[in-house]
């Protein structure tokens, strides 16, 4: 089966967000979710949206998603204006059930192929077996998701947003509800995953030790109204580093920028090993 892995040319972004405002208008009051966010995702980075709870991490994603207009600013997708929600934007929720409970497994994987028309029954079948064995889950192809753990319903969430090949995929906490070690365990083998496919993510988490084993590109936003705080790098971490002396060490400067002095988020002289925080707002 071939798969199409996103390419921008020139090393262009593949997501682009600039000067992000999002509100939420009730009868009653205006709430303003983000402020000026702006950030660039290139092809197969996996960008993680950190930030504490009220912060607007899931209203940047859903506005990604084309779910949540802009009041104003832009949200480019490959050089086009997201407007939209879309097939190449598919988002992995938190919730376990995001699963139509009457299908089976592949079924579900199978569905939105057909719904989209993405792919004839032939091609989806395939297509949906290729990523429920990526996902460990090719025994379970006729079992129903009533059947299945979290962890399992939420590999059958993923193969299905990546059967259909999407530009971004958007996952939003979708690990949260599960208990420490089989979040773990999703943690690795979603890494495990990208090394095979490639794909670009978005990820959203509020838990600074997710981030740094899940992203390559951090992005750090303000308490709310969310505002961007720093960016950094950090691909040199894996799910073996956690609890080290460097990935502690940058926890604890993520740790700083995010809830105490947002002086913290200047780089001090003597950091230059450890990842770079490219610092993008001063304190607020
Ligand atoms: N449907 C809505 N109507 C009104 N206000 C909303 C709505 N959804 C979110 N908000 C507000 O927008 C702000 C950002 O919310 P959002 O859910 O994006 O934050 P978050 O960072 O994802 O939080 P959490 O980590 O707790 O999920 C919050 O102040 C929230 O109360």
């Amino acid at each position: 089966m071939t798969l199409h892995i996103q390419q921008a040319p020139d090393g262009a972004p593949l997501l682009r967000v600039g000067a992000l405002n999002l509100e939420y208008r009730t009868h009653h009051r205006v709430v303003r979710a983000t402020h000026d966010v702006s950030f660039d995702v290139f092809p197969a980075d996996r960008f993680v949206l950190l930030g504490p709870s009220g912060c607007g991490k899931s209203s940047l994603l859903k506005a990604v998603g084309g779910f949540l207009p802009a009041m104003s600013g832009s949200i480019m997708l490959d050089g086009e204006r997201v407007t939209q929600p879309g097939p190449d934007r598919l988002m992995v929720f938190q919730e376990f059930d995001q699963l139509p409970p009457w299908k089976t497994v592949l079924e579900n994987v199978m569905f939105p192929l057909l719904a989209s028309g993405k792919a004839r029954r032939a091609e989806a079948r395939e297509r949906a077996g290729y990523f429920l064995d990526k996902v460990g889950l090719a025994a379970f192809a006729d079992a129903y998701p009533h059947t299945l753990s979290g962890g399992m319903k939420q590999r059958v969430a993923i193969a299905r947003a990546l059967a259909m090949e999407p530009k971004v995929l958007l996952m939003d906490e979708p690990f949260a509800a599960l208990d420490a070690l089989t979040r773990r365990k999703m943690q690795e083998e979603l890494l495990a995953l990208w090394e095979e496919v490639r794909f670009t993510l978005l990820f959203v988490t509020h838990s600074i030790e997710e981030a740094l084993v899940v992203g390559s590109r951090i992005l750090l936003l303000s308490p709310h109204p969310g505002r961007v705080r720093a960016e950094i790098n950090s691909h040199q971490f894996g799910i073996n580093d956690v609890g080290g002396g460097d990935f502690q060490h940058t926890a604890q400067r993520i740790h700083d920028v995010l809830f105490s002095d947002p002086a913290a988020a200047q780089p001090d002289r003597d950091a230059v090993a450890k990842p770079r925080f490219k610092v993008v707002g001063g304190a607020r």
